[in-house]
């Protein structure tokens, strides 16, 4: 059975203290919860990775990195590698997520690389993707995301897949306030899951945990979570706050 997952990407937010100080009321909060199935993952900004993983190594929480450089190592000032990030412990990576897209460069082609040496690095890839809303307001977003998929994963071989996360995060989402709605996420994931089934097969389809991304709160997360599609979600806003951010792990 594939595994829910709740993800906090803390994107550009919070000091060495003010990280410690969430992760560790997280770790206290999950502690007490049966979590068999659920995953529960948080993304701090690359400062303060060894830090927070000091403070989640007995829990069950994990830590991610909200992106990495592709090339293996070399000239790049003010990069970092998958070996990095492997070196700290590390087991994950978000990659392609649409402000790395938008406001860094990225490229579908950038993105494929980087996918690749996260996976050569035995990194699990969170991958991100969604379209702009001139793209939903045109009807294109089905078109939009399955390119999105195809250039970044489409090169990998099936059994790659094990270590590969979906998140479809809609740009017009995105710290907005406005969520698409449960229909409208399950519309999508279920488009999702049908292409990767079609280019892979039905396993690699069902196995493949897809989560739902923007403005995600604990006012909306169980009604979006209970899509059969839905496997949980990647949070910014709602993720910054323990007592919220603990909220949406319940939200399954
Ligand atoms: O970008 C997101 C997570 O990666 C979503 O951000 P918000 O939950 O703040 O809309």
């Amino acid at each position: 059975m594939r595994k829910q997952i709740v993800a906090g990407n803390w994107k550009m937010n919070k000091t060495v203290q003010e990280s410690t100080q969430l992760a560790d009321e997280i770790v206290s909060n999950v502690k007490d919860l049966s979590l068999n199935n659920t995953r529960v993952i948080i993304a701090p900004t690359f400062v303060n990775l060894s830090e927070v993983i000091k403070v989640t190594e007995s829990s069950i929480v994990e830590v991610a990195a909200q992106n990495m450089h592709q090339a293996k190592s070399g000239a790049y000032t003010g990069e970092i590698s998958a070996e990095m990030l492997t070196s700290l412990g590390l087991k994950t990576v978000i990659l392609g997520h649409s402000e790395r897209r938008e406001y860094f460069g990225e490229t579908d082609a950038i993105l494929a690389e980087k996918v690749d040496a996260a996976l050569a690095n035995d990194l699990e890839v969170i991958f991100c993707f969604g379209e702009v809303l001139e793209d939903r307001k045109a009807g294109n977003h089905f078109n939009v995301v399955e390119s999105q998929i195809k250039n970044g994963l489409f090169h990998l071989e099936a059994t790659a897949w094990k270590n590969i996360v979906l998140a479809y995060e809609p740009v017009w989402a995105i710290g907005t306030g406005e969520t698409a709605s449960p229909e409208q996420a399950q519309e999508m994931h279920a488009f999702i899951r049908k292409i990767v089934a079609d280019k892979y097969n039905q396993e690699v389809a069902d196995n493949v945990s897809i989560l739902y991304g923007g403005s995600v709160n604990p006012g909306n997360a169980k009604e979006i979570f209970s899509k059969q599609d839905v496997d949980g979600g990647l949070i910014g806003g709602a993720a910054l706050k323990a007592d919220s951010f603990i909220s949406l792990v319940k939200s399954f």
